[in-house]
């Protein structure tokens, strides 16, 4: 399976209408892709607030009619990362997007943790109450976004759910860069599945970003690493690795479901 990871450099200066164009365009050139998975909230900007309101897009707006024409172009899987989604009825979502090859959008997942603690998206999102989870052919993939990567409870659901590929698009602050790595070291050990996190590069709402996407096997193992900037990251790896790890080393047999009650003392 060949995945390519779109770190794209997200500024403000950029026309949300030029970033969706180069955007389509990168995915495009991604002949012989099996996936192509993009970042999170990259047609506003993850840390720019303000463009929030007037970028927000209903889940047949320009982006996804950009996107699922890319993906049957390509004929590839294409997460194509998160938009600010307008529902009608309730409030905007950090929503991300997967097209299947033909074109179709097949999952939507909204982004359950919000970030900002109380500001952001923490108070101006809704949060999503779904795990989602998508047959992508060779493999099982589980959808989750950025601060998501810190909750593993989230990551044990997907795995409870069949997840074997999670893929993780990312507005991810530089300022927190050795996290990014290690969190996501931390959930493809633990979940002995292959992690795929797409994240932002530039500067957006005055927030520098780390770059750094990165892919990781079942075992831990970083399988490529992006630098700091825009950059394509491709990578080759075999799906049945997970059933491979999963049975060599089979932790989650040793899972205890009926976690015992803390001591009184
Ligand atoms: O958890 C972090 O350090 C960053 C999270 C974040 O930037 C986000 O979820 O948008």
């Amino acid at each position: 399976m060949r995945a390519s990871l779109i770190q794209l450099a997200v500024s403000d200066a950029e026309p949300a209408a030029e970033r969706r164009a180069r955007a389509a365009a990168m995915v495009r050139a991604q002949d012989g892709a099996d996936l192509v998975v993009l970042p999170e909230l990259w047609p506003v900007g993850g840390f720019a607030y303000d463009a929030w309101p007037t970028g927000a897009e209903p889940l047949d707006g320009p982006t996804a009619e950009a996107m699922s024409a890319a993906a049957k172009a390509v004929g590839c899987w294409l997460h194509a990362g998160s938009i600010v989604e307008r529902d009608p009825d309730g409030p905007i979502y950090n929503t991300s997007l997967l097209f299947a090859p033909d074109g179709e959008l097949v999952r939507t997942y909204r982004k359950i943790h919000r970030f900002g603690f109380d500001s952001g998206e923490a108070v101006a999102m809704g949060a999503g109450q779904e795990i989602v989870t998508a047959d992508a052919g060779p493999a099982v993939l589980g959808l989750a976004t950025c601060y998501d990567l810190r909750f593993p409870e989230l990551f044990r659901a997907l795995l409870d759910a069949g997840a074997e590929l999670l893929v993780v698009p990312a507005a991810w602050p530089a300022r927190r860069a050795e996290h990014w790595n290690l969190l996501a070291r931390a959930r493809a050990v633990e979940e002995q599945a292959f992690v795929l996190a797409c994240n932002t590069a530039g500067t957006h709402g005055g927030v520098e970003q780390a770059g750094r996407s990165i892919v990781v096997d079942p075992w831990g193992r970083v399988l490529a690493e992006a630098g700091p900037d825009e950059q394509v990251l491709t990578v080759e790896f075999d799906p049945a690795e997970v059933a491979a790890c999963r049975a060599d080393f089979p932790v989650h047999r040793d899972r205890l479901l009926g976690i015992p009650a803390p001591v009184q003392r």
